[in-house]
C-alpha cells in the first residue's frame, strides 16, 4: 500500500496512533489552530479528528487530496458531512467505541447532581464540614425520561433499571419491540415525556432537526423537582433558557457534560449557579473508550486505503456485504455500459432490482449504478460517496424500484434511461460469479461482460457479421465472443462483440460505413 500522508489534529490514544504509523506518514498535531489546519490540509489524504477540530466547508474546500475523514468517536456534528459527501470524501466514525464511557458518565452525572457530590466536596476542601445543605434525592422509584434510545440511551436504561427506576423514552426511530426488550415505555410525543420525568437525559445526535430541541417551552414543562442531564450535545438545549429556569429554581438542577460552544467561557453564567454539575466534555474520556475509538477508526482507514470494505462509513449510501458485492459490481458495469450507448441528454434513470435479489438485499444499489453511469462522463471525480449528489447536481432523476418478477435468471438488474430522444435500456445478471448482459434495447442476449465491447445496431442481413469481422481482423482486433439479438428476421438487430483490445475512432468509422449498420458504440468497462 502506498504510504499516504495522514494528519491527526486532536488527541487520540497511542495504540491507534501506532497502528496508523504502520501504514501512513502520520503528522500528529493535537490542538492544531484553525488557520494552520487551513494552510496544511491540502497535503493530506486522510484526517483524523475528535470533537475539537471543526472540519468546515472551508477546510474541505482546501483539502484537495483528502479521501477520508476519521472521527475517533460518535458525533460528526463538527464535520460538514454534506460538503465531504459532495467532494467524494468518505467520513468514518467509531460509533460503539465510547458507548459505555458515555453511559457511565451519564449515570455519574445523575448521581452527582442528585446528591450534590461536587458541591459538598468543594466546601470540604475549604475546610467546611457541611451536612445539612446537602440533602439529596434518590434515583430509586423515580421516572427517567430518555430522549434517544440508541446505543448510549439503551445502556443508560439498563443501568437505571438496576436502580429500580421507571424508564420511559422518546425516540421516533426505534421500534416498540426494541423498547419492550429493554423494559422501557416508548412515548410517541416528547412533551408527555418531559411532563412526567423526574430525570430527563438526552442521548441523540445534534442535527438541524434536533438543534434546541429542549427550548424554553420544554424546560418550563418540566416538573419543579426534575433534573436535566445532557451528555450528548450542548446545541440540543437552549442554554440561555436553561440558565433562566435554573436561576429561578423552576427545575431542581442540571448536569451537563456538553455545551453550545466548547470550551465554555470562564464567564459563562451557568458557572455561577449552585444547582448544576458541569464537566468539560468528558463523556468519552476513559482509557478504554479512547483506545477503542482510536483503533476502530485506524483499522477502518487502513481498510479503506487497501480497497477493502469499511465498517463504519457515515456517508456511504450503500452497505456492501460479500454476498451482494457481485451485484454492486454488475450495477456499476451496467451503468457504465448504458452511459456509453447513450447519445442524448439523460433525464431519468430507473434502476429495477428484479427477482430474488429484490428480497435478498436491503441496501440501495443506486449509488453503484449512478457511479458507473457518470464515470465515462466525469472520470475519477465520481465515487460511491458523491455519485447521488452529482446526479442531483446534473438534474438527473434517479428512481430505484424492486420487483419480484424474474426473467430467465432468478436475479437481475434492469436499467431504463429516459433521454430527450427516447428510452434506452439494458439488463444483466450475475451467474457463477460472472457478470452477464441479458438485454440491450429489448434485444435478448446472454453474454459475459468483458473489458472491451463493440455494440452495433444494424439491420439483420446476410453477410453483415462477416463484414464486421473483416474490418476488425484487418485492424488486428481479436473477437473473443459475440452474440446477435433480433426480434424479427430481416429487421432491426443488435450485435455485441467481446474484443480483446481497445478500438479507435478510425476503426469505428470503418464499421459505421458498412451497409446496414445503423450505429456502432465502443464500450470500455
Ligand atoms: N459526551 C460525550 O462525550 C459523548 C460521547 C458519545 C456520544 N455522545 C453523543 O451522544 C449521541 C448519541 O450517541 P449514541 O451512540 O447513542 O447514538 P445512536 O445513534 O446509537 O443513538 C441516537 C438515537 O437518537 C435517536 N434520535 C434521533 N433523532 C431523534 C429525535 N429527534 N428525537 C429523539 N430521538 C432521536 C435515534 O433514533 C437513535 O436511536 C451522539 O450523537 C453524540 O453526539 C456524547
Ligand atoms: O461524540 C462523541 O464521540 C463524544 O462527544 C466524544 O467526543 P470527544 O472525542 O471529543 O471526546
Amino acid at each position: 500500500m502506498e504510504r499516504y500522508k495522514l494528519l491527526v489534529s486532536d488527541p487520540i490514544a497511542e495504540s491507534g496512533l501506532n497502528k496508523l504509523k504502520e501504514f501512513f506518514e502520520v503528522d500528529y498535531r493535537p490542538g492544531l489552530p484553525k488557520e494552520e489546519l487551513l494552510n496544511i490540509i491540502g497535503d493530506y489524504s486522510a484526517l483524523v479528528v475528535r470533537s475539537e477540530t471543526k472540519v468546515t466547508k472551508e477546510v474541505i474546500e482546501k483539502a484537495k487530496n483528502l479521501k477520508v475523514i476519521g472521527r475517533a468517536g460518535v458525533g460528526v456534528d463538527n464535520i460538514d458531512v454534506e460538503e465531504a459527501t459532495r467532494k467524494g470524501i468518505l467520513v468514518i466514525n467509531a460509533p460503539e467505541g465510547n458507548t459505555i464511557a458515555a453511559c457511565e458518565h451519564t449515570i455519574g452525572l445523575m448521581l452527582a447532581i442528585s446528591r450534590k457530590i461536587p458541591q459538598a466536596f468543594s466546601l470540604l476542601k475549604q475546610g467546611k464540614w457541611e451536612r445539612k445543605s446537602f440533602i439529596g434525592n434518590e434515583l430509586y422509584g423515580k421516572t427517567l425520561g430518555l430522549v434517544g434510545l440508541g446505543r448510549i440511551g439503551s445502556e443508560v436504561a439498563k443501568r437505571a433499571k438496576s436502580f429500580k427506576m421507571r424508564v420511559i423514552a422518546y425516540d421516533p426511530f426505534i421500534s416498540p419491540e426494541k423498547a419492550k426488550e429493554l423494559d422501557v415505555e416508548l412515548y410517541s410525543d416528547l412533551h408527555s415525556l418531559i411532563k412526567e420525568a423526574d430525570y430527563i437525559s438526552l442521548h441523540l445526535p445534534l442535527t438541524q432537526e434536533t438543534k434546541n430541541l429542549i427550548g424554553k417551552k420544554e424546560l418550563e414543562m418540566m416538573k419543579p423537582t426534575a433534573y436535566l442531564i445532557n451528555c450528548a450535545r450542548g446545541g440540543l438545549v437552549d442554554e440561555d433558557a436553561l440558565y433562566e429556569v435554573l436561576k429561578e429554581k423552576k427545575i431542581a438542577g442540571a448536569a451537563l457534560d456538553v455545551f453550545k460552544n466548547e470550551p465554555i467561557n470562564p464567564d459563562n453564567p451557568l458557572l455561577t449557579l449552585d444547582n448544576v454539575v458541569l464537566t468539560p466534555h468528558l463523556g468519552a474520556s476513559t482509557q478504554e473508550a479512547q483506545e477503542k475509538v482510536a483503533l476502530i477508526v485506524a483499522e477502518d482507514i487502513i481498510r479503506f486505503f487497501k480497497g477493502e470494505m469499511v465498517s463504519h462509513a457515515v456517508n456511504l449510501p450503500i452497505q456492501i456485504s460479500p454476498d451482494i458485492l457481485p451485484f454492486v459490481k454488475l450495477g456499476e458495469k451496467l451503468g457504465k455500459l448504458l452511459a456509453q450507448i447513450t447519445n442524448a441528454n439523460p433525464e431519468e434513470l430507473e434502476i429495477k432490482i428484479c427477482g430474488d435479489l429484490a428480497q435478498k438485499i436491503e441496501t440501495s444499489l443506486a449509488s453503484a449504478v449512478v457511479k458507473g453511469f457518470l464515470e465515462p462522463i466525469l472520470g475519477e471525480d465520481v465515487n460511491l460517496i458523491n455519485a447521488m449528489a452529482m446526479a442531483k447536481d446534473r438534474r438527473l432523476k434517479i428512481v430505484e424500484v424492486r420487483t419480484e418478477e424474474m426473467d430467465t435468471y432468478r436475479s437481475s438488474i434492469r436499467l431504463r434511461l429516459k433521454t430527450e430522444k427516447g428510452i434506452i435500456d439494458v439488463s444483466g445478471t450475475v451467474s457463477r460469479g460472472q457478470e452477464r448482459v441479458l438485454a440491450i434495447q429489448d434485444y435478448y442476449l446472454d453474454l459475459a461482460l468483458s473489458q472491451y465491447l463493440l455494440i452495433a445496431f444494424h439491420i439483420d442481413r446476410p453477410g453483415i457479421i462477416g463484414k464486421v469481422g473483416t474490418v476488425l481482423g484487418k485492424n488486428n482486433i481479436n473477437i473473443a465472443a459475440m452474440q446477435v439479438g433480433r426480434k424479427e428476421i430481416g429487421k432491426d438487430a443488435v450485435m455485441v462483440l467481446v474484443i480483446d483490445n481497445p478500438v479507435d475512432e478510425k476503426v469505428l468509422k470503418e464499421l459505421r460505413e458498412i451497409e446496414n449498420i445503423k450505429e456502432v458504440y465502443y464500450v470500455c468497462l
